[in-house]
């Protein structure tokens, strides 16, 4: 039987990388991922070049609501960016490793941190919808089923066999976040907090809100997670939030129901908050992200 090939392969990450190489005139040195309702996000880069993920050779494909499928090249803050105005989950039939091929591919052209954003339930009872959660730590609940990304052969191109992850979130970024959040008027809607990713596509039941609530998560959702992992393998700088687009359901007491469509609608509502926090945070942290260093 022939062996199916690994979505790891260099030769396949480098060709992709070449791709986009010669697509566009400056590399970048910060990847932002914009989660569900967030893609608005990638408007805000100056003297943007767009890349539709079908051109890119090995790069996969999305076929979420929300998730337009292209990259956006350019400056925030006179800093090169690349957004991806579009994300890959575990419940689209992708495996782990596929959903994080584009960060080793953002390696490879130069990238060194990683701003990552998603929706989320929220489940800690002081969260209300329309808040922000910062990232403090992660609960992989796709990993504790065996499904993380560094399964399989280590590429030592990229990092070590074995990593840590319990400082997985950078501290001085949260440290900027939280003054940040203040000055966009988020103060008394921005938290810090726990996210966990289960695979969906299915939100959650009542005994499974509840069950995570005990193990101390603050926010559920169905993606983050494995992209985190693969981008501290190969050394980059994380920083992460979540948005809170619905509250989790931990009553048998209720009609309602979380939907998608909702969901979408709870992020517009704050877009132009969350748009002024990215910019500011990339302003705060350009240091980190000098086109010479
Ligand atoms: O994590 P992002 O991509 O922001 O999307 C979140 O929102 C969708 C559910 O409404 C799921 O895909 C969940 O993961
Ligand atoms: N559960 C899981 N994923 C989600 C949710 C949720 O309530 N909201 C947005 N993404």
């Amino acid at each position: 039987m022939s062996k199916a090939r690994d979505e790891f392969n260099l030769e396949d990450l480098r060709e992709a990388a070449d791709y986009l190489a010669n697509r566009i005139s400056s590399k970048p040195k910060l990847l932002i991922i914009c989660g569900t309702g967030l893609g608005s996000l990638a408007d805000l880069v100056e003297n943007p070049v767009s890349i539709n993920y079908e051109e890119i050779p090995h790069f996969p494909v999305s076929t979420v609501q929300g998730h337009h499928g292209r990259l956006v090249f350019g400056t925030l803050s006179h800093v090169n960016v690349v957004c991806m105005q579009g994300r890959f989950h575990y419940f689209e039939g992708y495996s782990v490793r596929e959903i994080t091929k584009p960060i080793r591919i953002m390696k490879l052209l130069g990238v060194e941190g990683l701003f990552i954003t998603n929706s989320a339930g929220g489940l800690n009872p002081q969260y209300k919808v329309g808040d922000v959660m910062i990232l403090k730590d992660h609960f992989n609940f796709l990993s504790f089923g065996g499904e993380n990304p560094l399964r399989g052969p280590n590429d030592d191109n990229f990092g070590d066999r074995f990593i840590p992850t319990n400082k997985a979130y950078n501290k001085k970024l949260i440290s900027i976040a939280r003054d940040i959040a203040k000055q966009v008027g988020l103060k008394s809607n921005c938290h810090e907090g726990v996210y966990a990713i289960v695979s969906g596509p299915n939100y959650e039941t009542v005994a499974e809100s509840r069950a995570l609530l005990m193990l101390g998560v603050d926010a559920v959702g169905m993606s983050t997670v494995p992209e985190v992992i693969v981008a501290k393998h190969c050394g980059m700088t994380v920083f992460g939030f979540s948005f809170i687009t619905n509250l989790c359901i931990t009553s048998y007491d209720t009609d309602h129901e979380p939907n998608h469509g909702n969901i979408l609608d709870s992020v517009e509502s704050r877009s132009v908050q969350i748009q002024n926090f990215v910019i500011k945070m990339v302003e705060a942290s350009k240091d980190l992200w000098k086109s010479d260093r």
